[in-house]
């Protein structure tokens, strides 16, 4: 196995290059993620975090420089292949929880499974299995609406894991949430990345959260510093 799970080397992007309202946000951008490490990404609002966690996770390309992931480089790759990997390797969490309102948590879990050939049983004690490890088993039964806030965000954590990637992406995953909730939700996800063994890196403002990382990051001047 590679000894760096992710590794961005030398990543620049610029949206609106050559245009009146040009802004480069990414410039010569360097970060490696060994495998298992947790990483925190602070930074001020609009000084690149989205970008920098798209550009990992295959949703977006760089303008310049290379992007691996688990010793395979992406760079140049079809995108094809780049959805492939995405859906295999990674896993995305955001703000929001972007749960399909019409189906249960459980069935929330099994679906991504299902779209990657896992068989239904399968998927199934997968999802059972997650829910169970965020405390929110007794929801398995539930549409989202009929669980709060705190309870939905743990459900996507688990959909994010669904197909046992190798390497998590969350932009602000406890910004939507009171302090405590957000408190106690965060432990859930630090929990279930240690126990399955991912790397992580986290966009947070929440310095406090970003402490119980094994490191922090941060954006200065479209680079990756030390926090
Ligand atoms: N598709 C786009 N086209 C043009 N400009 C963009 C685009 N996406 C982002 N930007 C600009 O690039 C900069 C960085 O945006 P980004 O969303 O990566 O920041 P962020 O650190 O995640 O901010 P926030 O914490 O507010 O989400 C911002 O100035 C934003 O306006």
């Amino acid at each position: 196995m590679s000894d760096v799970m992710l590794r961005l080397s030398g990543v620049s992007k610029t949206y609106n290059k050559g245009r009146e309202n040009e802004v480069q946000v990414l410039a010569n951008a360097d970060l490696a993620l060994a495998p298992g490490e947790m990483v925190a990404l602070v930074a001020p609002s609009g000084a690149g975090k989205s970008t920098l966690l798209h550009i990992a996770g295959l949703l977006d390309t760089p303008d310049t420089g290379r992007v691996e992931i688990g010793g395979t480089d992406y760079t140049g790759l079809s995108d094809r292949r780049r959805t492939v990997a995405r859906r295999q390797e990674v896993g995305f969490v955001y703000q929001f929880h972007h749960l399909l309102p019409e189906f249960t948590a459980l069935e929330n879990i099994v679906l991504p499974q299902l779209a990657n050939g896992v068989a239904r049983a399968e998927a199934a004690a997968r999802a059972a299995d997650l829910l169970e490890r965020v405390g929110v088993g007794p929801r398995s039964g539930h549409r989202p609406s009929a669980m709060s806030g705190g309870e939905q965000q743990r459900v996507a954590f688990c959909r994010a894991l669904a197909n046992a990637p190798r390497l998590l992406l969350a932009d602000e995953p406890t910004g939507n949430l009171d302090p405590a909730t957000s408190d106690q939700v965060f432990g859930a996800l630090v929990q279930l990345v240690r126990d399955t063994g991912l790397s992580a890196l986290i966009a947070t403002h929440n310095l406090e959260l970003a402490a119980r990382m094994d490191r922090v990051v941060k954006l200065d001047q479209g680079k990756v510093v030390p926090g």
